[in-house]
């Protein structure tokens, strides 16, 4: 079956979360960010893109919560998120959406909107319809997989100590002319660091974006950018399945932030941070949950900016 339009998976959040008026679907609790990212001689040579000249490129970030709230709990058990937009001085524009979980909820778009439709409130009661979402979940056992990894691990204590993973994979064009698939990482300098059971419980559900001033204004937050590279056997196109932690890996950038908003919105609304026209050098592959994305992005913006 072809995959949905991009409209019809607007349709879908739609359909859960009520008509999009100006926040995004998903992850609409952001404070906005500035930065600057300098690639390292192998990521200079890993890839061709502008972005990793090794020059230093000015960046806007955004720092998220995960769902679809704009006052979401910053010690819910859902992903933290780092948007990066490079502002390469050719002009070019690199965009990207990374979260604190290294797999997705959805092996296939079709399997994105089926579920948000699962979750379609009943016009009889308001809510979910609960068997209609159980037997969702019984056909769909992949969309468990990452709600099962955030219950395994403790949220973050700070936007600055979570890797962030781009989950999807991409193919990046090397000085040597050969395309290669990878995944990347954004590895904290500051360690990672997650909360204890009784933070969850006394440090209140709003302490991340102040915490991330505090820290910047103390000293620029830094990410090693890293490549991983599959092995053998190693599904490219189900962003459901982290590949193992042993494959070849290689630092390819360093990315800080600088200067962080003092409220929210700002600079970074009217970004959906997943733009078509991506910069040269990186493509997407063929994972179908990937292709889906960058249209979906802009109907949603396009939608929440109208
Ligand atoms: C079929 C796959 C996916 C669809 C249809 C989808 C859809 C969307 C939409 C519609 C938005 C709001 C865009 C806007 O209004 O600006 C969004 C935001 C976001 N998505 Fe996805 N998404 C998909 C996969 C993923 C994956 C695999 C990741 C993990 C890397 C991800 C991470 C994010 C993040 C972090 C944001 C918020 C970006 C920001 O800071 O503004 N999404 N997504």
């Amino acid at each position: 079956a072809d995959p949905p339009s991009p409209d019809a998976i607007v349709d879908a959040f739609e359909a859960v979360l009520g008509p999009i008026t100006n926040y995004r679907p998903s992850h609409p609790k952001g404070t906005c960010a500035v930065g600057h990212f300098t690639a390292t001689p192998d990521g200079t040579r890993l890839t061709v893109s502008p972005v990793f000249s090794g020059q230093r490129i000015p960046t806007l970030i955004r720092f998220g919560v995960g769902g679809a709230n704009p006052n979401a709990s910053d010690v819910a058990r859902s992903t933290r998120s780092l948007s990066i937009r490079f502002d390469t001085p050719s002009g070019d524009v690199w965009e990207m959406a990374n979260i604190s979980a290294p797999i997705f909820g959805a092996p296939t778009p079709q399997a994105l909107v089926d579920g948000l439709l699962a979750r379609r409130p009943d016009p009889a009661t308001g809510q979910p319809n609960a068997e209609r979402v159980a037997a969702f979940v019984a056909a769909n056992p992949a969309t468990t997989l990452q709600g099962r990894w955030l219950a395994a691990n403790l949220p973050p204590a700070s936007w600055a100590t979570t890797p962030y993973w781009g989950v999807n994979t991409f193919m990046f064009r090397g000085q040597d002319g050969q395309v290669r698939p990878a995944r990347w990482v954004f590895e904290p300098r500051a360690g990672v660091q997650r909360l204890t059971e009784e933070q969850v419980r006394t440090i209140g559900t709003n302490f991340l974006a102040d915490e991330m001033r505090r820290r910047v204004a103390t000293a620029p937050v830094e990410f090693d950018m890293v490549l991983q590279f599959p092995g053998q056997g190693d599904d490219l196109l189900n962003p459901t399945i982290a590949w193992p932690d042993d494959r070849p890996r290689t630092v390819v950038g360093r990315l800080a932030v600088t200067e962080v908003s003092a409220g929210p919105g700002g600079p970074c609304d009217p970004v959906s941070f997943l733009i078509l026209d991506q910069a040269p050098g990186i493509t997407m592959s063929d994972d179908p949950t990937l292709q889906a994305r960058a249209s979906a992005y802009a109907v949603s913006l396009s939608r929440r900016t109208r």
